[in-house]
């Protein structure tokens, strides 16, 4: 469906996961999914009556298989598709236990920062990308 002004805004709960050689975990979207064959950072929707940071916790363990420990505010972006309108909150991943992983069949990677925008990633991320490309070389 076509998306205009009048659409409601989909929430969703972003982590960025940084390892200790400054790679950040990204996978790409199954072909059948909204944005399918790009890129994202781990996370989901949030549900009704869920804080955003009980979203992320609980995607990351569903898609990644991590128990997030701590977290911090990144950035907000609102983006409207031809089709949908998102609200990314994206958080940085502070800490978390377990071995980051896919658990839902996408294919990963650990980026290099400074090669993030090798990737398709969908429009909505080009501020995110821009903000971690950004902090990393000043
Ligand atoms: N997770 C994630 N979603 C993103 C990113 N960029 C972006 O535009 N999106 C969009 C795609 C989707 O429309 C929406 C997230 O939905 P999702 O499909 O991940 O939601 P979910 O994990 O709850 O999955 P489901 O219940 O629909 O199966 O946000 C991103 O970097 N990460
Ligand atoms: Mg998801």
């Amino acid at each position: 469906m076509k998306s205009d002004s009048t659409t409601p805004t989909v929430h969703v709960a972003v982590g960025v996961i940084k390892n200790e050689q400054g790679e950040i975990f990204i996978a790409k979207r199954l072909n059948h999914q909204h944005q399918g064959g790009k890129w994202e950072f781990p996370g989901g929707k949030v549900e009704q009556g869920e804080a955003v940071t009980e979203a992320l916790v609980r995607e990351l363990k569903e898609e990644c298989n991590i128990a997030v420990t701590d977290c911090a505010p990144l950035t907000v972006v609102e983006h409207q598709y031809a089709d949908k309108r998102v609200l990314l909150d994206v958080w940085w991943v502070l800490s978390y236990t377990g071995t980051a992983q896919q658990m839902e069949g996408q294919e990963y990677v650990w980026a290099d920062i400074a090669q993030l925008d090798a990737y398709q990633f969908p429009d909505a991320n080009q501020p995110i990308v821009d903000c971690l490309m950004d902090a990393q070389s000043n």
